[in-house]
């Protein structure tokens, strides 16, 4: 049965009886960047039975899935959707501040269901950590040949920078 994703997903983050020191971020919040920047931009699954979306208004047509046929699942286009999201290329932490909101957005950068990130967790703990060691040692300044606007690279898998993600590191002395 082939089983697309609800747009209400989200990751849960929250383990009450985990908690550290880096991951008292605001546990029930999405990590916000995942929305604009998912590094996997889309997902697939392969339909096994042959699966009927029904139409949602008359006229529309039906969508018949054959077992065999894989769906593509554009995480980047829900996560863009003006619909869900106004002004989606807009990078606006707070638009997630409302908590009870959160569920009614289609966030998925881990994918989801039994095939989700197994790694979801430690990959946001993992970023967490070499952040907070960056900014402790570090001050980050783009570099002068970095691409302003940025664009996105063609011909890559995951969202990539055309001419690459480019800054520099100045040591700070505490
Ligand atoms: C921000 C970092 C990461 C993102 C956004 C990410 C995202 C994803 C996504 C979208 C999938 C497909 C899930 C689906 O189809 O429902 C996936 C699968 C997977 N990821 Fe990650 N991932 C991240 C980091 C990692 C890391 C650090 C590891 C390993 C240490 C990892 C291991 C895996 C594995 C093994 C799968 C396949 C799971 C399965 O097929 O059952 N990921 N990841």
């Amino acid at each position: 049965m082939l089983r697309l994703c609800p747009s209400r997903i989200r990751t849960s983050n929250c383990h009450k009886s985990r908690r550290t020191i880096l991951s008292r971020l605001p546990l029930r919040q999405p990590a916000k960047i995942l929305r604009k920047w998912p590094p996997v931009s889309r997902t697939d699954r392969v339909c096994t039975k042959p699966y009927i979306i029904e139409n949602k208004s008359p006229g529309e047509p039906k969508l018949y899935i054959d077992s065999g046929i894989t769906i593509s699942i554009p995480i980047m286009g829900f996560h863009r959707d003006p619909l869900y999201y106004p002004d989606p290329e807009k990078f606006d932490p707070e638009r997630f501040d409302q908590a009870d909101k959160i569920m009614d957005y289609p966030y998925f950068p881990f994918g989801c269901g039994p095939r989700k990130c197994i790694a979801s967790r430690f990959a946001l703990i993992e970023l967490k950590a070499l952040l907070f060691k960056l900014v402790l040692h570090f001050e980050i300044v783009p570099s002068s040949k970095l691409q302003q606007p940025i664009q996105i690279a063609k011909g890559s898998f995951t969202p990539a920078i055309k001419g690459g993600f480019l800054f520099n590191l100045k040591k700070l002395s505490l």
